[in-house]
Protein backbone atom coordinates (compact mmCIF):
# COMPACT_ATOMS: atom_id res chain seq x y z
CA UNK A 1 0.00 0.00 0.00
CA UNK A 2 0.96 3.60 -0.75
CA UNK A 3 -0.58 6.29 0.83
CA UNK A 4 -0.07 9.95 0.22
CA UNK A 5 -1.55 12.55 2.71
CA UNK A 6 -1.94 16.53 1.67
CA UNK A 7 1.10 15.24 -0.35
CA UNK A 8 2.86 18.67 -1.82
CA UNK A 9 6.00 19.60 -3.85
CA UNK A 10 6.98 22.97 -4.83
CA UNK A 11 9.94 24.04 -7.26
CA UNK A 12 9.94 27.89 -6.60
CA UNK A 13 7.02 29.42 -8.04
CA UNK A 14 5.70 26.06 -9.15
CA UNK A 15 3.99 23.44 -7.51
CA UNK A 16 4.42 20.45 -9.45
CA UNK A 17 2.55 18.30 -6.91
CA UNK A 18 -0.51 20.04 -4.86
CA UNK A 19 -1.86 18.42 -1.51
CA UNK A 20 -2.40 15.39 -3.21
CA UNK A 21 -4.03 12.68 -0.85
CA UNK A 22 -5.14 8.71 -2.27
CA UNK A 23 -4.38 5.45 -0.92
CA UNK A 24 -2.95 3.07 -3.73
CA UNK A 25 -3.80 -0.68 -2.83
CA UNK A 26 -2.24 -3.82 -3.23
CA UNK A 27 -3.69 -6.47 -5.48
CA UNK A 28 -4.51 -4.44 -8.39
CA UNK A 29 -2.83 -2.36 -11.27
CA UNK A 30 -2.95 1.45 -10.73
CA UNK A 31 -2.69 3.15 -13.77
CA UNK A 32 -1.00 7.21 -12.64
CA UNK A 33 -2.02 9.27 -15.42
CA UNK A 34 -1.79 12.78 -16.46
CA UNK A 35 -0.56 15.28 -19.40
CA UNK A 36 2.86 16.64 -19.39
CA UNK A 37 4.61 18.37 -16.33
CA UNK A 38 0.82 17.09 -14.23
CA UNK A 39 4.05 15.87 -11.46
CA UNK A 40 3.83 12.45 -11.82
CA UNK A 41 7.25 11.53 -11.64
CA UNK A 42 7.77 14.39 -9.01
CA UNK A 43 5.13 12.14 -6.89
CA UNK A 44 6.97 9.55 -7.52
CA UNK A 45 10.70 10.48 -6.49
CA UNK A 46 8.82 11.63 -3.29
CA UNK A 47 7.23 8.00 -2.81
CA UNK A 48 10.96 6.70 -3.48
CA UNK A 49 13.20 9.61 -0.87
CA UNK A 50 14.21 10.94 -3.66
CA UNK A 51 12.49 15.07 -3.49
CA UNK A 52 11.71 15.92 -0.28
CA UNK A 53 7.89 16.85 -0.06
CA UNK A 54 7.58 20.41 1.11
CA UNK A 55 4.29 19.34 2.64
CA UNK A 56 2.32 16.02 3.67
CA UNK A 57 3.86 12.79 3.27
CA UNK A 58 4.37 9.83 1.25
CA UNK A 59 4.11 6.34 3.10
CA UNK A 60 5.18 2.90 2.15
CA UNK A 61 3.15 0.33 4.05
CA UNK A 62 3.17 2.91 6.46
CA UNK A 63 6.52 4.39 6.53
CA UNK A 64 8.61 6.57 4.70
CA UNK A 65 10.84 5.85 2.34
CA UNK A 66 14.06 6.75 4.36
CA UNK A 67 12.18 4.74 7.44
CA UNK A 68 12.18 1.00 5.69
CA UNK A 69 15.06 -0.79 6.59
CA UNK A 70 16.00 -3.05 3.35
CA UNK A 71 13.99 -0.46 0.84
CA UNK A 72 14.78 -2.88 -2.26
CA UNK A 73 13.04 -5.84 -0.45
CA UNK A 74 10.14 -3.21 0.30
CA UNK A 75 9.76 -1.03 -2.72
CA UNK A 76 10.92 -1.49 -6.28
CA UNK A 77 10.82 1.47 -9.02
CA UNK A 78 11.87 2.02 -12.67
CA UNK A 79 12.32 5.67 -12.79
CA UNK A 80 14.60 6.43 -16.04
CA UNK A 81 15.32 3.09 -18.53
CA UNK A 82 18.45 5.26 -19.55
CA UNK A 83 19.50 5.28 -15.79
CA UNK A 84 22.32 2.84 -16.33
CA UNK A 85 26.27 3.22 -16.04
CA UNK A 86 27.21 3.40 -19.65
CA UNK A 87 30.35 1.08 -19.68
CA UNK A 88 28.80 -2.03 -16.61
CA UNK A 89 27.18 -4.66 -18.68
CA UNK A 90 23.21 -5.13 -17.56
CA UNK A 91 24.21 -8.19 -15.56
CA UNK A 92 27.12 -6.38 -13.81
CA UNK A 93 25.00 -3.16 -13.27
CA UNK A 94 22.23 -5.65 -11.53
CA UNK A 95 24.89 -7.58 -9.48
CA UNK A 96 26.06 -4.16 -7.86
CA UNK A 97 22.65 -3.33 -6.96
CA UNK A 98 22.39 -7.12 -5.36
CA UNK A 99 25.57 -7.13 -3.45
CA UNK A 100 25.29 -3.83 -1.92
CA UNK A 101 21.76 -5.19 -0.56
CA UNK A 102 22.08 -8.64 0.38
CA UNK A 103 20.47 -10.35 -2.45
CA UNK A 104 22.44 -13.35 -3.90
CA UNK A 105 23.87 -13.13 -7.78
CA UNK A 106 21.79 -16.23 -8.61
CA UNK A 107 18.44 -13.67 -7.88
CA UNK A 108 20.06 -11.93 -10.72
CA UNK A 109 19.84 -14.86 -13.44
CA UNK A 110 16.09 -15.39 -12.37
CA UNK A 111 14.93 -11.62 -12.93
CA UNK A 112 17.24 -11.28 -16.06
CA UNK A 113 15.12 -14.21 -17.41
CA UNK A 114 11.88 -13.15 -16.06
CA UNK A 115 12.83 -9.78 -18.37
CA UNK A 116 13.82 -11.87 -21.07
CA UNK A 117 17.25 -10.54 -21.41
CA UNK A 118 19.49 -13.55 -22.35
CA UNK A 119 23.01 -14.06 -21.91
CA UNK A 120 24.48 -11.84 -24.34
CA UNK A 121 21.94 -8.91 -24.29
CA UNK A 122 22.88 -9.01 -20.42
CA UNK A 123 26.50 -8.79 -21.16
CA UNK A 124 26.30 -5.46 -23.70
CA UNK A 125 27.92 -2.57 -21.90
CA UNK A 126 24.84 -0.04 -20.49
CA UNK A 127 25.48 2.44 -23.83
CA UNK A 128 24.57 0.21 -26.35
CA UNK A 129 21.09 -1.12 -25.07
CA UNK A 130 18.60 -0.20 -26.81
CA UNK A 131 15.49 1.57 -25.19
CA UNK A 132 13.67 -1.17 -25.46
CA UNK A 133 16.52 -3.37 -23.24
CA UNK A 134 16.92 -0.47 -21.02
CA UNK A 135 13.30 -0.91 -19.96
CA UNK A 136 13.50 -4.53 -19.22
CA UNK A 137 16.51 -3.97 -17.13
CA UNK A 138 15.19 -1.41 -15.35
CA UNK A 139 11.96 -3.52 -14.68
CA UNK A 140 14.99 -6.58 -13.69
CA UNK A 141 15.71 -4.22 -10.91
CA UNK A 142 12.31 -2.98 -9.72
CA UNK A 143 12.10 -6.45 -8.97
CA UNK A 144 15.55 -7.85 -7.79
CA UNK A 145 14.12 -7.77 -3.69
CA UNK A 146 11.33 -9.37 -4.88
CA UNK A 147 9.04 -6.38 -3.44
CA UNK A 148 5.52 -6.11 -2.27
CA UNK A 149 5.54 -2.73 -3.72
CA UNK A 150 6.41 -1.67 -7.74
CA UNK A 151 6.35 1.47 -9.02
CA UNK A 152 7.00 2.01 -13.03
CA UNK A 153 7.47 5.46 -14.56
CA UNK A 154 6.78 5.09 -18.23
CA UNK A 155 7.13 1.28 -18.29
CA UNK A 156 6.48 0.56 -22.13
CA UNK A 157 8.46 3.61 -23.41
CA UNK A 158 10.21 2.21 -26.21
CA UNK A 159 9.27 -1.05 -26.55
CA UNK A 160 7.92 -2.87 -29.33
CA UNK A 161 3.94 -4.13 -29.80
CA UNK A 162 5.36 -7.78 -28.29
CA UNK A 163 7.25 -5.75 -25.46
CA UNK A 164 4.14 -3.69 -24.60
CA UNK A 165 2.38 -6.78 -24.64
CA UNK A 166 4.62 -8.19 -22.08
CA UNK A 167 4.98 -5.27 -19.81
CA UNK A 168 1.06 -6.00 -19.35
CA UNK A 169 1.02 -9.40 -18.43
CA UNK A 170 4.10 -8.71 -16.12
CA UNK A 171 2.20 -5.89 -14.68
CA UNK A 172 -1.36 -8.01 -13.93
CA UNK A 173 0.56 -10.90 -12.87
CA UNK A 174 2.34 -9.21 -10.05
CA UNK A 175 -0.97 -7.26 -8.99
CA UNK A 176 -2.84 -11.02 -9.10
CA UNK A 177 0.32 -11.78 -6.94
CA UNK A 178 -0.98 -9.32 -3.97
CA UNK A 179 1.13 -6.54 -5.37
CA UNK A 180 0.35 -2.95 -5.27
CA UNK A 181 1.62 -1.85 -8.75
CA UNK A 182 1.76 1.86 -9.76
CA UNK A 183 2.26 2.77 -13.15
CA UNK A 184 2.41 5.86 -15.02
CA UNK A 185 1.86 5.91 -18.87
CA UNK A 186 1.32 8.43 -21.67
CA UNK A 187 -0.12 5.14 -23.56
CA UNK A 188 -4.50 5.34 -23.09
CA UNK A 189 -5.58 2.35 -24.66
CA UNK A 190 -2.52 0.49 -23.18
CA UNK A 191 -4.06 1.60 -19.68
CA UNK A 192 -7.43 0.70 -20.23
CA UNK A 193 -6.09 -2.67 -20.73
CA UNK A 194 -3.65 -3.15 -18.29
CA UNK A 195 -5.23 -1.29 -15.11
CA UNK A 196 -7.99 -1.99 -12.71
CA UNK A 197 -7.90 1.52 -10.95
CA UNK A 198 -6.70 5.36 -12.13
CA UNK A 199 -5.40 8.12 -10.42
CA UNK A 200 -5.36 10.84 -12.70
CA UNK A 201 -4.17 14.50 -11.93
CA UNK A 202 -3.31 17.66 -13.30
CA UNK A 203 -1.12 20.46 -12.59
CA UNK A 204 -0.34 18.46 -9.73
CA UNK A 205 -3.91 18.48 -8.63
CA UNK A 206 -6.25 15.10 -7.84
CA UNK A 207 -8.88 14.82 -10.85
CA UNK A 208 -9.62 11.27 -10.46
CA UNK A 209 -9.17 8.30 -7.98
CA UNK A 210 -11.92 5.55 -9.67
CA UNK A 211 -11.83 2.40 -11.33
CA UNK A 212 -10.93 2.64 -15.10
CA UNK A 213 -14.67 1.40 -16.27
CA UNK A 214 -15.64 4.28 -14.00
CA UNK A 215 -13.36 6.43 -15.53
CA UNK A 216 -14.70 5.72 -18.95
CA UNK A 217 -18.08 5.65 -17.94
CA UNK A 218 -18.18 9.45 -17.10
CA UNK A 219 -16.89 10.46 -19.85
CA UNK A 220 -19.89 12.20 -22.27
CA UNK A 221 -20.62 8.91 -25.15
CA UNK A 222 -21.19 10.36 -28.44
CA UNK A 223 -23.34 8.25 -30.65
CA UNK A 224 -23.57 8.87 -34.64
CA UNK A 225 -27.26 8.63 -36.40
CA UNK A 226 -26.92 8.82 -40.20
CA UNK A 227 -30.12 9.04 -42.46
CA UNK A 228 -30.91 8.85 -46.06
CA UNK A 229 -34.02 11.62 -45.09
CA UNK A 230 -33.01 15.40 -44.08
CA UNK A 231 -36.73 16.25 -43.10
CA UNK A 232 -36.99 13.37 -40.93
CA UNK A 233 -33.18 13.72 -39.21
CA UNK A 234 -34.22 17.33 -37.96
CA UNK A 235 -37.67 16.32 -36.65
CA UNK A 236 -35.50 13.62 -34.68
CA UNK A 237 -32.87 16.21 -34.08
CA UNK A 238 -35.78 18.68 -32.46
CA UNK A 239 -37.16 15.49 -30.23
CA UNK A 240 -33.72 14.41 -28.88
CA UNK A 241 -33.34 18.19 -28.22
CA UNK A 242 -36.61 18.57 -26.40
CA UNK A 243 -35.36 15.26 -24.01
CA UNK A 244 -32.41 17.24 -23.07
CA UNK A 245 -29.95 15.55 -25.62
CA UNK A 246 -27.66 17.80 -26.93
CA UNK A 247 -27.47 16.97 -30.87
CA UNK A 248 -24.89 18.65 -33.33
CA UNK A 249 -25.26 18.26 -37.17
CA UNK A 250 -22.39 16.42 -38.19
CA UNK A 251 -22.83 16.74 -42.31
CA UNK A 252 -26.32 16.68 -44.75
CA UNK A 253 -26.88 13.36 -42.99
CA UNK A 254 -25.32 12.60 -40.11
CA UNK A 255 -25.68 13.95 -36.35
CA UNK A 256 -23.49 13.60 -33.26
CA UNK A 257 -26.11 13.25 -30.21
CA UNK A 258 -24.59 12.93 -26.49
CA UNK A 259 -26.66 12.98 -23.40
CA UNK A 260 -28.64 9.87 -24.23
CA UNK A 261 -28.49 6.62 -24.90
CA UNK A 262 -28.75 4.43 -28.06
CA UNK A 263 -31.77 2.77 -27.10
CA UNK A 264 -33.55 5.85 -26.49
CA UNK A 265 -32.39 7.36 -30.11
CA UNK A 266 -33.40 3.80 -31.76
CA UNK A 267 -36.88 4.14 -30.06
CA UNK A 268 -37.77 7.97 -30.71
CA UNK A 269 -36.50 7.33 -34.70
CA UNK A 270 -38.88 4.48 -34.65
CA UNK A 271 -41.64 6.03 -33.36
CA UNK A 272 -40.73 9.02 -35.91
CA UNK A 273 -40.81 6.38 -38.92
CA UNK A 274 -37.37 7.84 -39.39
CA UNK A 275 -34.94 5.59 -41.58
CA UNK A 276 -31.91 5.59 -40.44
CA UNK A 277 -29.03 4.07 -41.81
CA UNK A 278 -26.69 4.17 -38.77
CA UNK A 279 -26.79 4.44 -35.09
CA UNK A 280 -23.11 4.07 -33.91
CA UNK A 281 -21.27 4.47 -30.29
CA UNK A 282 -18.48 6.67 -30.36
CA UNK A 283 -16.18 7.70 -28.06
CA UNK A 284 -16.73 5.46 -24.87
CA UNK A 285 -12.51 5.22 -24.86
CA UNK A 286 -9.89 6.42 -22.12
CA UNK A 287 -8.42 8.68 -24.25
CA UNK A 288 -11.60 10.43 -24.93
CA UNK A 289 -12.18 10.64 -20.84
CA UNK A 290 -8.89 11.49 -19.72
CA UNK A 291 -9.20 14.63 -22.80
CA UNK A 292 -12.54 15.93 -20.54
CA UNK A 293 -10.61 15.41 -17.26
CA UNK A 294 -7.60 17.14 -18.34
CA UNK A 295 -8.71 19.97 -20.71
CA UNK A 296 -8.20 22.57 -17.87
CA UNK A 297 -4.74 21.42 -16.93
CA UNK A 298 -2.76 20.88 -19.87
CA UNK A 299 0.46 22.73 -20.12
CA UNK A 300 1.08 22.86 -23.38
CA UNK A 301 -1.81 22.72 -26.19
CA UNK A 302 -1.09 21.77 -29.97
CA UNK A 303 -3.62 23.69 -32.54
CA UNK A 304 -4.36 21.59 -35.43
CA UNK A 305 -1.99 20.04 -37.91
CA UNK A 306 -1.92 22.10 -40.63
CA UNK A 307 -3.68 25.13 -39.69
CA UNK A 308 -4.67 27.75 -36.81
CA UNK A 309 -5.08 26.92 -33.38
CA UNK A 310 -9.03 27.91 -32.72
N1 LIG B 1 13.94 19.69 -10.24
C1 LIG B 1 12.99 20.52 -10.67
N2 LIG B 1 13.16 21.85 -10.62
C2 LIG B 1 12.19 22.72 -11.03
N3 LIG B 1 11.02 22.32 -11.54
C3 LIG B 1 10.78 21.00 -11.62
C4 LIG B 1 11.75 20.03 -11.21
N4 LIG B 1 11.23 18.78 -11.42
C5 LIG B 1 10.00 18.97 -11.95
N5 LIG B 1 9.73 20.30 -12.07
C6 LIG B 1 8.47 20.88 -12.55
O1 LIG B 1 7.42 20.27 -11.85
C7 LIG B 1 6.30 20.03 -12.70
C8 LIG B 1 5.95 18.55 -12.68
O2 LIG B 1 6.95 17.80 -13.36
P1 LIG B 1 6.95 16.22 -13.46
O3 LIG B 1 8.19 15.84 -14.20
O4 LIG B 1 6.74 15.65 -12.11
O5 LIG B 1 5.67 15.96 -14.36
P2 LIG B 1 5.23 14.63 -15.12
O6 LIG B 1 3.77 14.50 -14.88
O7 LIG B 1 6.10 13.50 -14.73
O8 LIG B 1 5.49 15.04 -16.64
P3 LIG B 1 5.83 14.12 -17.94
O9 LIG B 1 4.57 13.39 -18.27
O10 LIG B 1 6.16 15.17 -18.98
O11 LIG B 1 6.98 13.25 -17.58
C9 LIG B 1 6.70 20.57 -14.07
O12 LIG B 1 6.19 21.89 -14.19
C10 LIG B 1 8.20 20.57 -14.02
O13 LIG B 1 8.73 21.55 -14.89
Amino acid sequence: MITLRGLTKRFGATVAVDALTVDIAPGRVTGFLGPNGAGKSTTMRMILGLDRPTSGTALVDGRSYRELRRPLHEVGALLDARAVHPARSGRAHLLAMARSNGISARRVDEVLDTVGLDGSAAAKPGRTLSLGMGQRLGIAGALLGDPPVLMFDEPVNGLDPDGVRWVRHLLRSLAGQGRTVFVSSHLMSEMQLTADQLVVIGRGRLLADAPVGDVIAGSGQAVRVRSPHPEGLATLAARLGAHGAIVEPAGPDELTVTGTTVDRIGDLAYELGVRLHELSPHGASLEQAFMELTADSVEYAGGPTGGDAR
